[in-house]
């Protein structure tokens, strides 16, 4: 896939005085400092995205818990929980590294199709929210886990309401071919089944169609879908007083729009605001994309077959989207090509021994010299938070803009981080 943009198309990172800042701060200050591969998050574009977004939904009593698998960085998290942001769970881990970041259990919702009963004994410890239910084997368990510890739980359940979300097939989780949620058939049985568990407070239902959504008639497919279980179950006389939409917001990774979140408040109030329920969203990428940018330098320049190949220092370790999904991410380089600049189409790819370790062709971008560094734009959800170690590489360094202010979030990962433990454990096996 190709690439014609070459300049950012997001708020807080433009050219001033012919260099790409991020909010004060001239990008290649930093890639020097630190060196690269290097993500740079803007605190201020997560700002304005929730305050979009919180000004859209609010109004309508929706309180909204960051999906943080998008990214769970200590420092982003406590700038979202200082924006009143709760967060939607996924893992242990994530319990633990939310509380860390000074979320009250309160403000968490616990979601997943496959909580462990370690995972759900520290959720009810922990006094979460609710946890989202996705079968009856979870919810037997969360009975069981509750009751040894003397508690109830209180749970939703997470409907599949066969809604397809039109977006990429790996990131679609409503259609009934997907793992995910309970069946919508088999709903007010197992609402049933829950309520008469000892231990089990079913509460309400949840919903979530998938990620990158930008079209608002999924959304809308889906909550009208969940409107009319609720009237379902109530008639039979249970209550349901809690309503989790989940996330999916959309955002534009180049030609394209970011949802359009007033348009899609109204769809939550067209649809749902008559079942006076409390409201929850969980959106991820909606919130932290556009923050954050990959900085890398290009290693060497090749031509193959009359195609140029720009080798450059990050690889699909560090940002695995492209490769997993063919997301083409924007490529801006740092220092604003001058108008006689000629383009010169190239693949940028990693250093990283496959094939799939490409970033896509661009066809704008002027032609790129050893040593020359570009940022890949609206990388701040799903790309560090999926970045591993594969060829033995450093976990990637993230770096904090704040004004004209900027820090380390988080250190490079070395080799001998990585070695520690194995060493450790070498010792013992041999
Ligand atoms: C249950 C649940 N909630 C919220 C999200 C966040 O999605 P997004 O980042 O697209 O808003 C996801 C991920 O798709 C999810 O699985
Ligand atoms: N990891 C995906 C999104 C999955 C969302 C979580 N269910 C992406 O990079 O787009």
């Amino acid at each position: 896939m190709d690439s014609d943009i070459s300049r950012p198309h997001v708020d807080c990172f433009s050219y001033e005085d012919g260099k790409l800042h991020v909010e004060g701060v001239a990008i290649e200050t930093i890639a020097r400092e630190y060196g690269t591969p290097v993500y740079i998050y803007s605190a201020e574009s997560v700002r304005r995205r929730w305050k979009l977004l919180s000004d859209a939904v609010t109004p309508l009593g929706v309180q909204i818990c960051y999906a943080m698998k998008a990214n769970n960085n200590l420092s982003l998290l406590r700038i979202l929980a200082g924006l009143g942001a709760g967060v939607d769970l996924v893992s242990g881990g994530e319990l633990e590294r939310a509380r860390v970041a000074g979320i009250p259990g309160e403000k968490m919702v616990f979601s997943g199709v496959g909580k462990t009963s370690e995972e759900i004994r520290a959720a009810l410890e922990g006094e979460v929210h609710q946890l989202n239910v996705e079968s009856v084997e979870e919810l037997k368990v969360i009975d069981e886990v509750a009751g040894a510890l003397g508690k109830i739980a209180t749970v939703v359940l997470r409907i599949n309401p066969d809604v397809d979300a039109g977006t990429h097939p790996k990131i679609t989780t409503g259609t009934r071919k997907n793992k995910f949620g309970i069946d919508y058939h088999q709903v007010l049985a197992i609402y049933e089944f829950a309520a008469r568990l000892p231990h089990i407070n079913v509460v309400g239902l949840a919903v979530h169609i998938g990620s990158q959504i930008t079209d608002l008639t999924p959304f809308r497919q889906s909550f009208e879908r969940l409107s009319g279980l609720v009237e379902m179950v109530r008639q039979r006389g249970y209550t349901v007083e809690r309503l989790d939409l989940g996330g999916g917001l959309g955002v534009a990774y180049g030609a394209g729009q970011r949802i359009d979140v007033e348009a899609y408040a109204k769809v939550i109030g067209d649809t749902l605001r008559d079942c006076d329920c409390a409201l929850t969203i969980e959106p991820g990428r909606f919130l932290i994309a556009e923050a954050g940018a990959l900085i890398t330098t290009v290693i060497y320049n090749k031509e193959t077959d009359g195609e140029r190949f720009s080798i450059v220092d990050a690889g699909m370790n560090d940002l695995m989207r492209p490769a997993l999904y063919d997301a083409l991410h924007p490529v801006w380089p740092i220092i604003e090509p001058t108008a006689d600049q000629r383009a010169t189409p190239c693949h940028l790819v990693g250093p990283v021994c496959e094939s799939s370790d490409t970033f896509g062709r661009f066809t704008s971008l002027p032609r790129l010299k050893r040593g020359d560094r570009v940022a890949i734009g609206v990388t701040g959800a799903y790309s560090a938070a999926m970045a591993s170690t594969y060829n033995a590489r450093p976990l990637v360094q993230k770096v904090l803009v704040n004004g004209d202010r900027y820090s380390l979030i988080r250190r490079k990962q070395t080799v001998a981080d990585q070695l520690r433990y194995e060493l450790a454990d070498a010792g013992h096996a041999l």
